[in-house]
């Protein structure tokens, strides 16, 4: 008892030496990942009641002040300056200075700046999250579209008698929000929330790897004409995993297409995001007939996820419709495994329930969900631990 206790106290002074010596910023990511995902479940084992009460019970404050974090600029401020008074901050976003002193408070004790001393604040790792493309879009676009589904969803839970959410046309979505308009409808008339949107679809996996670091593309799904289709990226969005394919392959030959809805498209080509150029952008609704026959490579990732079964099946029956015998399926998503699911995943799971009566799937439900779409899986290639994302190659039975 006496050793694990002297134990623990050590452990917490080098912890404490290691956070004030500096050194945690040489390490590299995997290590800093080890490390935290260490601490976190320290930080939770060892967290008493009323902590963890007080924690949960707060925690919708986290989201609506990070926001105002945001919209005040305060951390981009703080970022540019790298470390400012009480006074500087609020006269740089126009905040009266005795609430910036209470955001401030707020702010360091949940470790989004640091606080060196009585009247300085300095940026550090959380606050540069909250300045990036990420932070900027995620937080304004969870706040306005998701929360108010996700507050909605005990009350939607207590009224089916706990069923699984499967139905899109009846889900907490349409209860939080008290509309009729399905998710991504609902998203096209609020212009602010659409630029968040696909800002957020283009940083959210920002910093970690993605699928063209573990496959050599172009050695697997070479095609030898210029006008062959050797990549659709369907619901792809501003095109940001097209431009990542062209980047890493400047000399792939085919053509590389983005399909998106009408209303994507037309932003992709009004207001292309750099490195666009070269990549064709079609209009194209995923519910009917795929229009470019015979691409290698049909890519869809984080679609499906967006969809319950049935919906996926016809997704993918149209898809299928468009292959020939050289074609293959990539479905960019996560496989959950059975045990000790990643936190990014499982709360991803219960946001697309919420929203879409969707969900992220394990291996056992992609083997019975692409049966019933007459496909099979050739090959997993696993490429995130974080949120087990992977590339599943299919193929028609
Ligand atoms: C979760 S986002 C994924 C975007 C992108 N694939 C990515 O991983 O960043 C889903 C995408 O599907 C698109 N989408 C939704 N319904 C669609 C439909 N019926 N036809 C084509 N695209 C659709 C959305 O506009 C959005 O870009």
């Amino acid at each position: 008892m006496a050793s694990t206790a002297n134990e623990a106290l050590a452990l917490a002074d080098r912890i404490d030496s290691l956070l004030s010596s500096g050194a945690l910023e040489t390490l590299d990511a995997g290590m800093r990942r080890k490390l935290s995902e260490a601490a976190r479940k320290l930080n939770l084992a060892t967290e008493a009641t009323g902590d963890t009460v007080h924690r949960i019970v707060h925690s919708p404050l986290q989201l609506p002040l990070a926001l105002v974090g945001v919209e005040t600029r305060l951390f981009e401020a703080l970022t540019e300056q790298r470390e400012a008074t009480n006074l500087e901050l609020a006269n740089m976003t126009n905040v009266d200075p005795v609430l910036m002193k209470r955001l401030l408070r707020y702010y360091q004790s949940f470790g989004m700046v640091d606080q060196p001393s009585d009247d300085l604040y300095r940026v550090n790792n959380i606050t540069s999250a909250m300045v990036s493309l990420g932070g900027r879009a995620g937080v304004p676009f969870y706040l306005g579209t998701l929360v108010p589904a996700f507050n909605a969803l005990p009350e939607f839970l207590r009224k089916t008698k706990y069923a699984n959410v499967t139905d899109g046309a009846h889900c907490p979505w349409y209860l939080g929000h008290q509309t009729d308009k399905q998710a991504f409808e609902w998203v096209k008339e609020r212009p602010d929330m659409m630029g968040h949107f696909m800002s957020w679809m283009v940083s959210q996996r920002d910093g970690l790897p993605m699928f063209l670091d573990i496959i050599d593309f172009e050695k697997e799904f070479a095609v030898q004409e210029a006008n062959d289709p050797v990549f659709v990226d369907i619901g792809g969005a501003l095109g940001h995993q097209c431009i990542a394919l062209r980047q890493k392959h400047p000399g792939l030959v085919g053509r590389i297409i983005l399909q998106d809805r009408e209303e994507v498209i037309q932003q992709v080509k009004t207001r292309p995001i750099p490195g666009f150029e070269g990549i064709e952008a079609q209009s194209y609704d995923f519910f009917t007939p795929q229009p470019v026959k015979g691409a290698r490579a049909y890519y869809l990732r984080n679609i499906l996820h967006d969809w319950p079964d049935h919906k996926c099946v016809e997704i993918l029956k149209n898809v299928k419709s468009a292959m020939t015998k050289d074609s293959r399926i990539l479905i960019d998503e996560m496989v959950l495994p059975e045990r000790g699911a990643p936190w990014r995943a499982t709360q991803l799971d219960l946001a697309m329930s919420t929203c879409f009566a969707a969900m992220e799937r394990s291996r056992a439900d992609w083997d019975s969900l692409l049966g019933k779409a007459g496909l099979s899986i050739l090959k997993i290639w696993k490429y995130t631990d974080q949120l087990d994302d992977c590339i599943i190659v299919a193929v028609p039975h």
